[in-house]
């Protein structure tokens, strides 16, 4: 669990389009690093790269090195099924299985890893993924309703407990609060703070009181113009980067004089 990743000159296209330049970084395990920047500089593309999610787009390819502790995930032979097994996702709609129960949506992680288990044995791992969500109590007598019954922060919760069950070392979010309200959004940040205890947690995030709340480590992603490739600029701990960052560009980001 909670596995460091090592990215070397990663370039990531569409088609022809270099959407993302040479970026190399360190993401630090058990602590949660916060990639921000402008519209279109990269993040998401940049974040679907560290679990291979790219692939599911046609066009999209990599360049470079992704290494999580002493394992090339873009090695040959590497099953990008078994990277994603390692490295979970929770996106920035909650997207539960909307005709699955609570229980189901939570369990249906382990079936797609055709992980075969007793009932007993899915019972806990259900269980123990709800509380480490932070959701058990609230759902605990309902668990065979339909998961799309529960408010929009109870479901962005429990898309974040089926990644949990699946004991990833790795937990990347893009914007996972930008659809909740204020209280659901403290209650996934306060899930945040706990989860990194045992995990590695990438977000993306264009709210920085969220990436100064939430993370350790902020990267700043720029671009120099439409149809440049976004670029890391820097790369360092939240409190150095949003009070003295070493590139001016990062400094006019983080008081909102672009973007
Ligand atoms: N599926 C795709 N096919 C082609 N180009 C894409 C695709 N997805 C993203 N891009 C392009 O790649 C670049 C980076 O997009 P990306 O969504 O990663 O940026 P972002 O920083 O996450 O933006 P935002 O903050 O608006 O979500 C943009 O120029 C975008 O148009």
């Amino acid at each position: 669990m909670a596995k460091r990743i090592d990215v070397k000159d990663l370039d990531i296209y569409y088609g022809s389009f270099r959407a993302v330049r040479s970026v190399s970084m360190t993401i630090q395990p058990r602590a949660v690093t916060a990639l921000i920047g402008p519209s279109g500089c990269g993040k998401s593309t940049y974040l679907r790269a560290l679990n291979r999610m790219h692939e599911l787009i046609p066009s999209a390819r990599v360049e470079g090195k992704v290494v999580m502790d002493d394992q090339d995930l873009y090695a040959p032979g590497m099953d990008p099924v078994d990277v994603r097994k390692h490295v979970g996702m929770v996106f920035q709609r909650p997207n539960p299985f909307p005709t699955m129960s609570i229980y189901d949506n939570v369990a249906a992680g382990l079936r797609l890893n055709n992980k075969r288990l007793r009932k007993s044995e899915t019972d806990e791992v259900v269980e123990e993924s709800l509380r480490g969500a932070n959701l058990w109590e609230e759902v605990k007598d309902r668990l065979r309703k339909p998961g799309s019954g529960l408010s929009g922060g109870q479901q962005q919760r429990l898309c974040i407990a089926r990644a949990i069950a699946v004991r990833p070392d790795v937990l990347l979010m893009d914007e996972p609060c930008s659809a909740l309200d204020p209280i659901s959004t403290h209650a996934v940040e306060d899930l945040m703070a706990q989860l990194k205890e045992n995990y590695t947690i990438v977000i993306v995030t264009h709210n920085m009181q969220q990436a100064a709340r939430v993370s350790n480590y902020t990267g700043f992603f720029n671009i120099a113009g439409t149809g440049q490739p976004g670029e890391l600029v820097e790369i360092d701990e939240t409190p150095t980067i949003f009070s003295t960052p070493t590139h001016t560009a990062t400094e006019e980001y983080i008081s909102g004089r672009f973007g």
